[in-house]
Parts: C-alpha cells; sequence; structure tokens
C-alpha cells in the first residue's frame, strides 16, 4: 500500500495530555468527515476543521510507495533536529490518519523505535500497535473508537454534549474550545464547564499561541 502525506514535520505537541513532547508530525491527506475544500464545508458533517490536509505539497509531504519509505523519511525527519536518540514519538494525524495507518506502517516505524500516536475522529478502530490513542468525537458520523488515552472534545458543538463521552473508556477527558471567529467565547464556555464538571479539563492549542507548527 502507498501513503499519501501532505506534510511532515518536528514540533511539540501542543494539545492534551502530551503538550510540550517533542514530536514528529506525520499529516495523512484526506479525510471521511470533509473533502477539505472550502466550498463544501457547510455540508460536511466536521464543519469547524482548522487543517489544510488536501494534496501532498506541505514540508516534507509526498506520495511514499512502501511503508519502509516513510518510515525512514520520519526517522530522518526526526534526526535532523533531535540529538538525542532515544523517547522517538511520532504522531499520525491528518485528515483522517486511520484511513491509511496500517499494520505494515506501524511495524515500519516501531523498528526505528517510535512511539506511536494517532489523532482520530473516532470513525475508524485504531490498529494494534498505537501507544497513544486521542479520540475527537465528530457531528454527523458514528463514533466507533469508544476506547483510549484520551478523548478531546472540541466545544461547544451543539450536537455533541461532554455528557454523550464521559463514560466511555478514557484515560483523560478534554475541552478543546474551538478556535475560529469566537475563540474567546468558546474558551469561556469551556471554563465555565470544566469548573463545573472536574472531570473535564482545558486543552488549549499551545502551538498556535507559541506560533510554532
Ligand atoms: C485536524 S484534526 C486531525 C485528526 C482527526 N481527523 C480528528 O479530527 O481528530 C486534529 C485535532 O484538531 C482538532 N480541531 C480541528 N479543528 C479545530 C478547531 N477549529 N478548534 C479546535 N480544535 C480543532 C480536532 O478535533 C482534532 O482533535
Ligand atoms: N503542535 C501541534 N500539536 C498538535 N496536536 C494535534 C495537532 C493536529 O493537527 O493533529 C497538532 C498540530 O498541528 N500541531
Ligand atoms: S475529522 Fe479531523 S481532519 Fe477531518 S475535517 Fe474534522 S477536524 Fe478536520
Ligand atoms: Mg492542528
Amino acid at each position: 500500500m502507498s501513503y499519501a502525506i501532505k506534510e511532515m514535520f518536528i514540533t511539540l505537541q501542543g494539545e492534551g495530555a502530551q503538550t510540550g513532547r517533542t514530536s514528529v508530525f506525520c499529516r495523512f491527506t484526506g479525510c471521511n468527515l470533509w473533502s477539505g475544500r472550502e466550498q463544501d464545508r457547510d455540508t460536511a458533517a466536521c464543519r469547524f476543521c482548522d487543517t489544510d490536509f488536501i494534496g501532498t505539497n506541505g514540508e516534507g509531504g509526498g506520495r511514499f510507495k512502501t511503508a519502509e519509505l516513510l518510515a525512514e523519511a520520519l526517522e530522518a525527519c526526526w534526526s535532523r533536529t533531535v540529538k538525542n536518540t532515544g523517547q522517538r514519538y511520532v504522531v499520525f494525524t491528518g485528515g483522517e490518519p486511520l484511513l491509511q495507518l496500517d499494520d505494515a506502517l506501524i511495524q515500519a516505524v516501531k523498528a526505528f523505535g517510535f512511539e506511536i500516536a494517532v489523532e482520530t475522529n473516532g470513525t475508524i478502530i485504531a490498529p494494534h500497535g498505537v501507544d497513544w490513542i486521542c479520540v475527537s468525537p465528530k457531528p454527523d458520523s458514528k463514533l466507533i473508537q469508544t476506547q483510549g488515552s484520551e478523548l478531546k472534545l472540541v466545544y461547544p458543538q451543539k450536537e455533541l454534549s461532554p455528557e454523550m463521552f464521559d463514560t466511555l473508556d478514557f484515560k483523560h477527558f478534554w475541552l478543546q474550545p474551538m478556535d475560529g471567529p469566537n475563540r474567546f467565547e468558546n474558551t469561556q464556555k469551556a471554563v465555565a464547564f470544566c469548573l463545573a464538571n472536574p472531570r473535564w479539563r482545558l486543552s488549549l492549542q499551545t502551538h498556535k499561541m507559541i506560533g510554532i507548527p
């Protein structure tokens, strides 16, 4: 199987319980809940996406014919910046990474010693071997991955309330204020909800605050 990659880059994880951790991000092309085209946004299942995941033209993007070639590129990206050999950590995101992440790619990155994280909308079951599963549920879609490391709900959403998820099998429950024109109000609403419901914690998109990818 070949893999379509929008971009890959080294940064610090900006969200959730792994915030601040050095990571190589591998952003897959394409999503099952939005085409990525602005003219389709209003009719898509997921309408607030903050990400460009169309094509393969980003930094380090491209089509990779095999899992080994993609894993080598991720390792090279890591080693260009990171001096220490241990603690290798790859975050597969997108787009929707579980449309493309398969056993071959998991084995190939594990062979380089990477720990593996995914950011998923939860509509596809994660393959075995993923070490950190972050599920972020979306409207007009069926949540299938109901177990994982963290559940990160973008807040507020008309169709989805936190109470729909907090009995599921996750270690951490996050509210992440929806970025966009109402980010300030959305943050205030998320704070108010967390204050009243301490099971939920606030996840801020810290990379945006400090201007890193
Ligand atoms: C771009 S998505 C890619 C991974 C996967 N498709 C998903 O939705 O989880 C990465 C993370 O950004 C979050 N996100 C997307 N748009 C956002 C926005 N406008 N404000 C806050 N978080 C957002 C998603 O909910 C998800 O947790
Ligand atoms: N720094 C940083 N952290 C992130 N956490 C989740 C992201 C994503 O787009 O999946 C993301 C991202 O794009 N950048
Ligand atoms: S599911 Fe994820 S990648 Fe797809 S449109 Fe929504 S936030 Fe963006
Ligand atoms: Mg992002």
